[in-house]
């Protein structure tokens, strides 16, 4: 059940930050306790216009409406970063993938297997709408970095060290028989950060450290920044990997977009992040490796998972 007297999740003003200001050190500090205390905030983040962010959204219906011989297109070598259909115990969802959005050429090749004879504009708005929300994506990698005291890694973590993954998700709603389907399972991500977005339909739901569910309600330009199971190994277990699942209600389709971020090649944990208090939980891990195995053997989906993965 979600608590009606819950606590909200906390809200960060992400806007007009320079590095080094003051406003940016004071958000330092309340972006990385967000991370620790929820393994989430809600970013207020006009970076992305309301329009693009429109625009992009409009765009889902088309795409996912595409037959199913079309969808299916959508492959990896990774199999969760491409299409995923509706299953049995998933009957409300699909989503695809969008691997190392942030270039162009991926997304036109993306568009290009969903309409043949091409689809610039979406491939075009598809690609800023990423870039433009990885530019948070870097600012929040950054600022727990600083406020950690460990900056001189950041660069082994910015735009080129990683990889991005946009993840376009639709939700049908549940029968008239079936109310409050959880539609997808309790889990924790597998990437370093995830940034959510959604239309005007709620569903995404976390859970709180004292083990309560909190509903997400966004705010105008807004996105959940959610530290995933890369950087919460990589800050050893500082940060939380936040629990969260998708329960659907109402009678609207809702859709979602996720963008996921991966380190290309080995997360180490910084030694200054390791003291008495704090004694060294997690080997290092090449991430991709840790994706794979997930892939292949998927025992949980939770944070038991990099701690059998990689624990100590
Ligand atoms: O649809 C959402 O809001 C969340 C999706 C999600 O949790 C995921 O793709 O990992
Ligand atoms: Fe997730």
């Amino acid at each position: 059940m979600v608590s009606s007297s819950q606590p909200k999740l906390p809200v960060i003003n992400m806007d007009d930050l320079k590095p080094g200001s003051e406003s940016w050190i004071l958000r330092c500090q309340e972006v990385t306790h967000a991370l620790e205390q929820y393994g989430c905030f809600m970013a207020v983040y006009g970076g992305v216009s309301k329009e693009l962010n429109k625009e992009v959204f409009e765009s889902l219906e088309p795409l996912f409406d595409l037959p199913i011989e079309t969808k299916i297109k959508n492959t990896s070598d990774l199999r969760v970063f491409g299409y995923l259909g509706p299953t049995h115990t998933r009957p409300l969802f699909q989503s695809m993938g969008i691997e190392n959005v942030t270039s162009l050429d991926h997304v036109q090749h993306f568009a290009n297997l969903m309409w043949p004879s091409g689809n610039h504009s979406f491939s075009e708005m598809i690609h800023c709408y990423a870039n433009q929300v990885s530019e948070l994506e870097n600012m929040v990698t950054q600022m727990v970095f600083q406020s950690y005291g460990v900056e001189k890694y950041y660069e082994s973590y910015n735009k080129s060290s990683m990889t991005y993954l946009l993840r376009l998700n639709k939700y049908i709603p549940p029968n008239a028989n079936e109310s409050n389907v959880a539609t997808t399972a309790i889990h924790t991500d597998r990437s370093f950060l995830s940034i959510l977005s959604q239309n005007q339909v709620k569903g995404l739901e976390v859970q709180t450290r004292d083990d309560k569910w909190l509903s997400v309600e966004f705010l105008p330009s807004s996105f959940i920044v959610m530290a995933a199971d890369g950087f919460m190994a990589w800050s050893n277990g500082r940060l939380r990997s936040a629990p969260h699942r998708v329960t659907m209600n109402g009678q609207e389709d809702r859709y979602s977009i996720g963008l996921f971020t991966f380190k290309k090649g080995v997360i180490e944990i910084p030694e200054e992040l390791v003291d008495e208090e704090h004694p060294s939980r997690f080997k290092p891990f090449n991430h991709f490796e840790f994706v794979d195995h997930m892939c292949k053997s998927p025992l949980y989906i939770d944070e038991r998972a990099i701690k059998l993965f990689c624990g100590i």
